[in-house]
């Protein structure tokens, strides 16, 4: 059996990775794993702490190791956090992936993510600080993505049907 993951999803936070991503890995009967609760388990805490504790810095060594693990060694459906590519080595990893961007436009990302929800560089200023977010890291989901699914005003199980559908040979 292979220990690649049958399919890899980026895209900015609120895009729905970690919700299309479960519905996906149930409509295909595989496991579902997310680099943020690998990175959660690892420092036995929840990524706000690791932001407040150690820094954004500590967050993203921790990231790249569960890039590389998860792509090593996941079957099933891997989600990235929405900043995982903006490191070059996990840019460099994805190739050769079968990798998912979920689109989301800002009206729509906005009105998911709220006012952050446990996403701490959302904590303040949530749209300006989406909007600067989302227009650096365009470029770099463009940049790793196989296939883009738009999720603008759809529901996830709706999403996921598309994705599985884009992954059958
Ligand atoms: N297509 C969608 N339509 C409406 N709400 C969604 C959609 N996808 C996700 N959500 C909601 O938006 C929030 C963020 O979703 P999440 O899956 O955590 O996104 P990500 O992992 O990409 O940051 C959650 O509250 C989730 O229920
Ligand atoms: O955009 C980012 O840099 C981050 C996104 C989060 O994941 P989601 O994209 O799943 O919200 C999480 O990895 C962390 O808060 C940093
Ligand atoms: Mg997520």
């Amino acid at each position: 059996m292979s220990t690649r993951p049958v399919c890899v999803l980026v895209g900015a936070p609120g895009s729905g990775k970690t919700t299309v991503g479960r519905a996906l890995a149930v409509a295909l009967g595989v496991e579902f794993r997310d680099t943020d609760t690998d990175i959660e388990q690892l420092a036995g805490k929840p990524i706000p702490e690791i932001f407040v504790d150690e820094g954004e810095e500590h967050f993203r060594t921790l990231e790249r190791a569960a890039v590389a693990a998860g792509l090593a060694s996941h079957p099933g459906v891997l989600a990235l956090g929405g900043g995982a590519v903006l490191a070059e080595e996990n840019r460099a990893a994805l190739i050769g992936h079968t990798v998912v961007h979920l689109s989301v436009e800002l009206p729509d990302a906005v009105k998911r993510v709220g006012l952050g929800s446990g996403r701490p560089l959302l904590a303040l200023n949530p749209r300006a600080t989406l909007k600067h977010l989302m227009e650096q890291r365009r470029p770099l989901y463009a940049e790793v993505a196989t296939a883009t699914v738009r999720t603008d005003g759809r529901d996830p199980e709706e999403i996921a049907t598309e994705v599985a559908a884009l992954l059958k040979p």
